[in-house]
């Protein structure tokens, strides 16, 4: 687990550092405010459930952070939207998922998207993943980049506070608001609805590969190549990027 840790860590750091580099931002953000104490690594465990229709594992949500890096196990569960249907994401042992949380959308003017995303529960096996998440301090503060940013400045404090918030009296998070300026402004957002059905685990997303999409990007990258291959990549104005990752980096 600590080998996962701060093998996620240095990961993650690259991840970030590229990408921002991407949208011609200070790359020294991350170094300076995601450090180890706020960054954390979570276990989830989704026991068997006799009925997996009416109960979810994990409801659907984006993360609260910059980015995740998750490594799930062969039972599969793992759901997202992607061209606005839910759809399954196979499991591969040689593969880590990594997904934009909210900060990097706020962080990159919506140009990085969060990715929302639900496991759902088996009938008969239990399912473990473990997740990494790229967070800065509470009193980090997320300044929007561009000429004409979508989201007032706020502190990772504040947003956490209003995902609670939100949790408590609404029970969903609410998370970025879509259209509106600011964020804290929890009636101006309506709750997503829920998108059509899911494709079946056999339609799902291969999870390493090469693959560009009007909204998704899906790039294999093998021990070294991160830079380069981000980098490289295409990435189509206010792309959703959704990187899938190969298992060597971690030898
Ligand atoms: O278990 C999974 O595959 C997803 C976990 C997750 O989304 C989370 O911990 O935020
Ligand atoms: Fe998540």
């Amino acid at each position: 687990m600590e080998r996962f840790a701060s093998e996620s860590e240095a990961l993650a750091h690259t991840l970030a550092e590229v990408l921002a580099e991407k949208l011609e931002r200070k790359s020294n953000f991350f170094k300076e405010n995601c450090v180890r104490n706020t960054c954390y690594v979570r276990m989830n465990r989704y026991p068997p459930c006799p009925k997996p229709s009416e109960v979810y594992g994990l409801m659907p949500h984006t993360d609260s952070d910059f980015l995740t890096i998750l490594y799930q196990d062969q039972v599969g569960g793992l759901q997202l939207i992607k061209d606005n249907r839910w759809v399954a994401v196979k499991p591969n042992p040689r593969a880590l998922i990594i997904n934009i949380g909210d900060l990097f959308q706020a962080w990159s003017n919506g140009m990085y998207k969060s990715v929302e995303h639900r496991v759902m529960t088996n009938p008969t096996v239990e399912r473990f993943s473990t997740a990494y998440f790229l967070c800065p301090s509470y009193d980090a503060v997320i300044e929007c980049s561009g000429d004409c940013p979508s989201y007032r400045n706020f502190s990772f404090r504040e947003f956490r506070q209003q995902v609670q918030d939100d949790v408590k009296k609404l029970g969903y998070k609410v998370g970025l608001p879509s259209s509106h300026k600011e964020v804290g402004d929890t009636h101006s957002t309506t709750r997503k609805k829920e998108v059509p059905s899911l494709k079946s685990e056999g339609e799902g997303i291969p999870a390493l590969f090469v693959r560009g999409a009007p909204e998704q990007i899906w790039i294999k990258v093998r021990n070294d190549g991160i830079r380069e291959t981000i980098k490289n990549m295409h990435t189509k104005s206010r792309a959703r990027i959704q990187v899938v990752l190969s298992i060597y980096d971690l030898k």
